[in-house]
């Protein structure tokens, strides 16, 4: 019995070595859970080994359990966090269920938001953010999965160590609908999931929940990257909120945004969620197009195409699910920091150790200290 959670690596050479962490700071909390730092026990093992473990009794886990077995569809996807395994511990003789996750070192989209110069983001970073976010999407929706609660606050942000980003991935899956699970209209009519500011008219109006859902959601996170507000005015009460939203009221278009991201911004907050424009659509438009290729103005012929053209299609998923990743281990000593961990397994098995190793980005996000810095996490044995 260890006092941390381990982790065995074999190698190709049949050496083996043994990675723990132990729950330090807490990184965040919401409504499933607690998120914790995991550090390694081993010193050795620097900032680059970190990991995030997010927390819940046993009893109240079933989420937790939900968002691992949907991440587990999804870890061949740099735009989605990866899981790194999950396991049960016993605190104070309390039992825990553990999902384990790559640690995000930038904090999530809302902090980097805050964080910037004029409480807002640059558009060229809203580009380069917004286009992450819709491949994280496009791979969601291909497989028929819908997050349900895309907001800053549920994008985690990777850093680049010298202060940059280097990425940011969709993490929090909580609230999303899986393939299969009550389709297009909810049973419970006026039931909603996800944060109020996020929510697209059809989701509140109606209870309907479809890919088109995140469209809109993406389109409130866009305002908010360019504005640093959420779109709507804050003085009004939630009752409000909602019957803005239920009208079609979409959040207000920046005006110091370019053309092209105002059409964007249209496509993704169209009140008719046949007409929104679809992830893989929304990738092709000229503000992320042409702003990647270093090109950030295009005249009308461009927006008309890509608005014009591709807005009545309707927003559906095409492909059917692919079988989960495979999982296996085969590795030579501990491998280096650049490279990153191969998948996690693809099954839901409790208490399997998640055989793999793998590397964080550097540490270098400030830090809420948490009441009791360090706690003892200790491993049913396996
Ligand atoms: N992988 C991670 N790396 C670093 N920080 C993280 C990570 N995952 C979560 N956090 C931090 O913990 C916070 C809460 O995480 P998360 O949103 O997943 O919890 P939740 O209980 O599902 O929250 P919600 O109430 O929004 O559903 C995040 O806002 C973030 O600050």
């Amino acid at each position: 019995m260890s006092n941390s959670r381990s982790i065995s690596c074999s190698s190709t050479t049949a050496a083996t070595f043994t990675m723990q962490w132990q729950k330090a700071l807490v990184l965040g909390s919401g409504s499933y859970g607690t998120v914790y730092l995991g550090v390694p026990t081993n010193p050795n093992f620097g900032p680059s080994y970190y990991i995030a473990i997010k927390t819940s009794r046993l009893e109240s886990s079933s989420t937790l359990q939900k968002e691992r077995r949907i991440l587990s569809r999804f870890v061949g996807c740099p735009e989605i966090v990866r899981c790194l395994g999950a396991q049960l511990s016993i605190e104070c003789g309390l039992c825990y269920y553990n999902l384990q996750l790559e640690y995000a070192s930038g904090g999530t989209l809302e902090d980097l938001i805050k964080r910037s110069s004029g409480g807002k983001l640059e558009e060229h970073d809203v580009r380069r953010y917004t286009t992450m976010i819709l491949k994280g999407l496009r791979a969601l929706h291909k497989q028929g999965y819908v997050h349900c609660d895309l907001k800053p606050a549920n994008i985690l942000a990777f850093s680049t160590g010298s202060g940059g980003v280097s990425k940011v991935k969709i993490t929090d899956f909580g609230l999303s609908k899986i393939p299969g699970e009550e389709n297009e209209i909810m049973r419970k009519r006026f039931s909603f999931r996800g944060t109020p500011n996020y929510m697209s008219p059809e989701s509140v109006l109606w209870g309907i929940i479809t890919p088109a859902l995140d469209i809109w959601s993406l389109g409130c996170v866009v305002v908010e990257m360019v504005t640093g507000n959420v779109g709507w005015d804050s003085s009004i009460s939630i009752d409000e909120l909602m019957l803005e939203i239920a009208c079609g009221n979409p959040p207000k278009i920046p005006e110091t945004m370019s053309e092209l991201g105002k059409d964007f911004l249209r496509g993704c907050l169209e009140k008719n969620p046949l007409k929104r424009l679809t992830a893989e659509l929304l990738l092709l438009h000229p503000f992320l197009v042409e702003g990647c290729q270093g090109s950030p103005s295009a005249g009308p012929s461009a927006l008309i195409g890509c608005s014009s053209s591709v807005s009545m299609k309707p927003h559906a998923s095409k492909k059917s699910l692919p079988p989960p990743p495979g999982f296996s281990l085969k590795m030579k000593k501990p491998p280096s920091p650049e490279k990153l961990p191969p998948p996690a397994p693809a099954t839901n098995l409790w208490l399997q150790s998640n055989t793999n190793m793998f590397t964080i980005p550097a540490f270098d996000r400030p830090m809420k200290q948490s009441a009791g810095v360090i706690k003892p996490y200790r491993l049913f044995p396996s």
